[in-house]
């Protein structure tokens, strides 16, 4: 089949790539010139595992290619895929902006049927108001398709390939029957293709990430509570997380949730229940715990030194909003940097990835370091804020060698409590035992 994708960020440029190695001719559009010469020269503009060999051998089978040019893009596409983004407007709300004006745009160049798939995280009539905007201009018959994304970055290209569910909503036989031929190859082990409407398929986005933030944020209040009465969060999490009722996965208590998604869909939700009348009282709590959580560690921080941060020094383990990516949107290293520097201290920041998009942030406010004992040397204290797995067993000689003191503050519990007991390190994580020297 041929394919359009309107937008390359995250899911554009998996979606693309996923589909050109199934076989189809995808050609990815994108309005931002340098990267799209970028790509064209076969570089990859994020870091995503795996990408970029899938990237590099449809480029090489001559499946893949990209261009700034929307009408040519669109010419001989059968599907039109739309993964703009929809960042949170002022209120909260999705700003539509982008998904809304490509679909005018549309309007005015389609020259026969077209398959239009908003594949962005959309409030529910969204689809409608796709329809409408295509509408206005439009000549030929088109159909409109709802089909979210579930990818997590870090395993997108391995979510995309072998999803869970993929859900299509749709009111088109038609449009249907291009989907399901599409997505084929990537249903086959069994995992269901689940056809619905346009408006459920929309609110199954919005309400699979609300629920996973609630569940992580849920994680977090036991975790606090477990650390008033002395009870011991892994524990816990062992002891629920067996209930095949509950599962095992997203209970990892830490430092609050960030990343593009989960903090403002779960907004968005709450917004468009208050435009439609509906008070969302869990999602309102969810916002307010996940706020607070992003400086549980400083918390900690202010009152082992007795609020005194101002001429300390703090190494930070990690900036992305989570592992395996650079991606720092909503982080909450972010939000624990900005509160060391209004207290007057110094942050020399460790990231196998991130750093150049923290850089954009903070410019030389803060350091930034080469490695972990780079970092960590002569440092007051180590804070880490990612579970990136080269962290998670650092040599503790090195490390106490290079500390002034032998002082962690994990946000993410990656080291046994009973280990650095024995080692001698003042030691506090989330939802566990203090450890004091
Ligand atoms: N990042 C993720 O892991 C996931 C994101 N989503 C949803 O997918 C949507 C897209 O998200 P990301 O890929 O993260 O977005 P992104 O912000 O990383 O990238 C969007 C891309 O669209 C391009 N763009 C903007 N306006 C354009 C236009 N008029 N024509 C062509 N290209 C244009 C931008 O230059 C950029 O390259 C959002 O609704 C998001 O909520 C859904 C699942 C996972
Ligand atoms: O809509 C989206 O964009 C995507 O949002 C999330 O994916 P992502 O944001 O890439 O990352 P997650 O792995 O879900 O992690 C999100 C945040 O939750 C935190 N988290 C996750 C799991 C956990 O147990 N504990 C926890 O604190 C992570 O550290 C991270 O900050 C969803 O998992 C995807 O299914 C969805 O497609």
């Amino acid at each position: 089949m041929k394919i359009a994708v309107v937008g390359t960020g995250y899911v554009g440029l998996v979606t693309g790539t996923c589909f050109a190695d199934t076989g189809n001719d995808v050609i990815c559009v994108d309005i931002d010139a340098k990267k799209v010469e970028r790509m064209k020269n076969g570089e990859v503009p994020i870091y995503e595992p795996y990408l970029d060999t899938v990237f590099e051998r449809n480029i090489r089978q001559e499946r893949l290619s990209f261009t700034t040019d929307l009408k040519a893009a669109v010419a001989d596409a059968e599907i039109i895929f739309l993964a703009l983004p929809t960042p949170p407007g002022e209120d909260g709300s999705a700003d539509l902006s982008y998904v809304l004006g490509v679909a005018e745009e549309l309007g005015h160049i389609i020259t026969d049927y077209k398959v239009i798939v908003d594949k962005s995280t959309v409030p529910v009539g969204t689809a409608e108001l796709v329809r409408q905007a295509v509408a206005k201009n439009a000549k030929v018959d088109f159909d409109i398709v709802s089909n979210p994304e579930f990818l997590r970055e870090g395993f997108a290209v391995e979510d995309f390939m072998k999803p869970d569910r993929v859900v299509i909503g749709t009111s088109s036989d038609r449009a249907a029957k291009v989907m399901e031929d599409l997505y084929k190859p990537f249903v086959r082990q069994g995992n269901p293709l689940i056809i619905m409407d346009e408006k459920s398929a929309e609110l199954t986005k919005y309400a699979a990430n609300a629920f996973l933030a609630t569940k992580i944020t849920f994680m977090n209040e036991i975790a606090n509570f477990c650390e008033l009465v002395g009870a011991d969060v892994d524990m816990v999490r062992a002891g629920m997380g067996t209930d095949t009722r509950i599962g095992k996965r997203f209970l990892f208590p830490g430092i609050g949730y960030g990343g593009s998604c989960f903090p403002k869909d779960v907004q968005a939700l709450a917004k468009s229940g208050a435009e439609n009348g509906y008070r969302f009282e869990i999602l309102e709590s969810v916002l307010d715990v996940n706020n607070r959580q992003k400086l549980s560690l400083i918390r900690k921080l202010k009152e082992y030194y007795n609020d005194a941060l101002s001429g300390k020094t703090f190494a930070l383990w990690g900036l992305a909003f989570k592992p395996d990516t650079d991606d720092i949107r909503e982080a909450p290293a972010l939000y624990m940097i900005e509160e060391l520097l209004k207290a007057g201290a110094k942050v020399k920041a460790f990231d196998p990835e991130a750093m150049e998009n923290v850089k954009g942030i903070f410019g030389d406010k803060i350091e930034y370091c080469d490695n972990l004992y780079d970092s960590t040397k002569d440092a007051d204290a180590l804070l880490i804020a990612t579970e990136w797995s080269v962290f998670r067993n650092p040599n503790f000689t090195k490390l106490a060698g290079s500390l002034k003191e032998k002082v962690i503050f994990d946000g993410r519990n990656l080291f046994e409590t009973k280990k650095l007991k024995d080692l001698g390190f003042h030691y506090e994580s989330i939802g566990r035992e203090k450890v004091t020297k």
